[in-house]
């Protein structure tokens, strides 16, 4: 997961290959839930690991439930509807699947059993309304009490007193602000039907109705068969008990695929997506994408648990739909409609206003950095291609969505009306897809090829010991770039030598060991012929050898494949010798870093003496004005400032400031 401020994307212009999806939040959060509350075990396979299972997990294990892990399989003991905790204070972040449904559970728990509990959520959560809920808590008799603003988390469910609740008379509830309401209710009144059968009556139009569809499905794998009138009324019969079904599978999100189905839409072009984990057979109603998606151009082909997409008409056809069964998926249509042969309207998408953001408002904004021109209203959204486009900076309130929404901008190239660009995108906080998808950039890296010179290069230059590699970890780490430690290469390959028993001065031989050089970088650290060379590679005698290796031409040229070989999505920032010089002439920045020889041989003595070795400062000096020398002089790739280097001098500047200055000339480099 990228956790960055930021995360640039460069431009793409093709896709293929395949990803594999998390689990479903929908039915990961509902199947821990009735895992929760029947009796035994149930072994839950590919749950979803995100924010908002984090919470739901978290929310059980303080209420008894007991949760082990046996590998990729999550065994869940449930409390069998016997509240083991009269008390608890539950922090639901900001999923609405979770906080919706335990507040039902606890509610009719807490009442029957004597308890009570609060639960809270992010501030947003509390701005997202679950008034018509408790409404239809209260009609049953269970004691909510608002601790904020009416109608809105958080909430004390239960007051601590036990009491009979009427679960004779029909429970009314509104379900045309969120369908999670009333699946929030059927998932938990199973816990009170020993009386007699319970009935729901929905008033007004429910929404996003396929969720109910799922809510059914898995309560009937837990034993409980709902009779229903369509979506109007819903009985769940008397002495309903929840029974684990043993184990259960959870299918992989098919909201999360509806943007992997839009990249195949716009750049499936040789070879198509192909998504595993959610299939034409899915039980999740966001399945439908795949349907609006074809009808914008997309060939979606699928089976049992997988999806391959390739475009097919381009640019891809104006739609105008009710997008009342997909409201989440619906998302990834507004931004496919950058790259429709005329403006897109989708409607009946009120609910988008009270999600993780007022999506409507979000989505209108965002789409226009980019050039689109969009109207909306209360309840849909119209959006016409941006006729020039725009570098943009995209905000993402906190709100996955719009994240993984966001990043679909980035195939302008492929847009018919690009005008021959192609325009990096800036995620603002890319950290917010871990509602649902950690990894999603990763994913998305893995399937997409940038723009030919379109992955922005940082290179780093300077002598030894001038803290260039301090400073390049740090630059890749806030900018979630890829690290090319080119030092190490060549210290890599004259341990290679050494243990080949090679002369530092065969060249011939040099070159072919660097040409075949098994090396991996994992982290922190380094293996070279699966040997784990970490240490080995920072010692002041390896420098000393790599230094006389790296003089070879011949052992430059083979390495240099390797080099490039590290540019890749998002970026890189290179560190070295000759990064701005030879390796990419065209990097997009390159700092020249120096200090003075007595600056970097206090450095490095501090270094080896805090490490426990032994050291002397004067010859340590000594010897790196030696290397100097060498590395200036040798005739291939000499260590120089490129002409266009940015010098930075930071004899006395601290790590931070020296990383604060090159993130100031980066900044101004980039179109944002
Ligand atoms: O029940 C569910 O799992 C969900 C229902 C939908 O909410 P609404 O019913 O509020 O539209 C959807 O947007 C949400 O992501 C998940
Ligand atoms: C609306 C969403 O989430 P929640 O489950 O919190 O309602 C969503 O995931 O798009």
């Amino acid at each position: 997961m990228y956790t960055t401020a930021f995360l640039d994307l460069p431009p793409f212009v093709r896709a293929g290959g395949t990803v594999r999806l998390p689990g479903s939040k929908s039915i990961s959060n509902r199947v821990l839930l009735l895992a929760g509350l029947s009796e035994g075990v149930t072994a839950v396979h590919d749950l979803l690991d995100s924010d908002d299972t984090k919470v739901m997990l978290e929310a059980l294990a303080r209420l008894g439930c007991q949760l082990e892990r046996q590998g990729e399989v999550l065994q869940v003991t449930g409390i069998g509807g016997r509240l083991r905790t009269r008390e608890a204070q539950l922090f639901l972040g900001n999923a609405g699947t979770a906080m919706r449904p335990l507040t039902a559970a606890l509610a009719v728990l807490a009442a029957r059993q004597g308890g009570s509990f609060e639960l809270s959520g992010v501030p947003r959560m509390h701005e997202r309304p679950i008034g018509d809920l408790v409404d239809a808590l209260r009609q049953l008799g269970c004691p909510v009490t608002d601790l904020g603003r009416a109608g809105y988390p958080p909430l004390r469910v239960g007051d601590g007193t036990e009491r009979a609740l009427d679960t004779a008379t029909p429970i009314r509830v509104r379900g045309d602000v969120s369908s999670q309401f009333l699946t929030a209710l059927l998932l938990a009144l199973p816990l009170v039907t020993q009386d007699g059968p319970v009935t729901i009556q929905v008033e007004g139009e429910l929404i996003s109705k396929p969720y109910i569809d799922i809510t059914l499905r898995l309560l009937e794998r837990f034993g409980i068969a709902v009779q229903r009138d369509g979506y109007a009324c819903f009985v769940i019969p008397q002495g309903s008990r929840y029974r684990s079904p043993g184990r259960i599978h959870v299918e992989g999100d098919a909201s999360s695929a509806s943007y992997f189905v839009a990249i195949g839409a716009i750049a499936g072009v040789d070879r198509p997506v192909r998504i595993e984990g959610v299939g034409l057979d899915s039980i999740q109603g966001d399945i439908r994408f795949v349907d609006a998606a074809r009808a914008m151009g997309a060939q979606v082909e699928g089976g049992p648990g997988w999806l391959e997409v390739r475009r097919g008409a381009w640019p891809l056809k104006a739609l105008t739909l009710d997008c009342n069964h997909i409201p989440d998926a619906a998302m990834t249509l507004a931004v496919m409609a950058l790259y429709a042969d005329g403006p897109c309207r989708l409607t009946g998408i009120a609910s988008w206003r009270v999600k993780e953001t007022d999506r409507i408002a979000a989505m209108a904004a965002e789409l226009r950095r980019v050039g689109a021109t969009v109207v909306d209203g209360a309840d849909f959204i119209e959006v016409a291609p941006p006729k020039r486009w725009q570098a943009a900076a995209l905000q993402t309130y906190d709100d996955h969505r719009m994240a993984m929404c966001g990043s679909l901008a980035a195939f302008n190239p492929l847009a018919a009306n690009a005008g021959g660009g192609a325009l990096p995108v800036r995620i603002v906080d890319p950290r917010c897809v871990g509602k649902t998808f950690p990894d999603y950039f990763e994913a998305l890296f893995d399937l997409v090829t940038p723009s030919a010179g379109g992955v922005p290069v940082l290179a780093v230059d300077g002598p030894t010991a001038s803290g260039k590699g301090t400073l390049a970890a740090e630059l890749a780490h806030q900018l979630g770039y890829h690290l090319l430690d080119s030092g190490a290469l060549y210290r890599a390959t004259a341990l290679a030598a050494q243990d080949a028993g090679i002369s530092l001065e065969d060249e011939p031989a040099l070159a072919e060991l660097a040409a075949r050089l098994e090396l991996r970088f994992t982290g922190h650290q380094v293996f070279l012929a699966g040997r784990d060379i970490t240490d080995p590679l920072r010692l002041e005698s390896t420098g000393g050898m790599a230094s006389r290796v790296s003089v070879h031409p011949a052992v430059r040229k083979a390495l240099h494949a390797l080099q490039l070989s590290f540019r890749r999505a998002p970026g890189l920032v290179a560190d070295g010798r000759d990064m701005g010089t030879v390796v990419f002439p065209e990097a997009d920045l390159k700092v020249f870093l120096t200090a003075s020889a007595d600056a970097r041989a206090e450095r490095r003595y501090k270094q080896l003496i805090s490490k426990g070795n032994s050291a002397n400062i004067d010859s340590l000096r000594a010897d790196l004005q030696m290397r100097d020398e060498r590395d200036k002089n040798r005739a291939v790739a000499p260590l120089k400032p490129a002409e266009d280097a940015m010098l930075l001098d930071n004899s006395h500047l601290s790590v931070e400031a020296s990383v604060e200055k090159v993130l100031g000339w980066w900044q101004q480099r980039r179109p944002f």
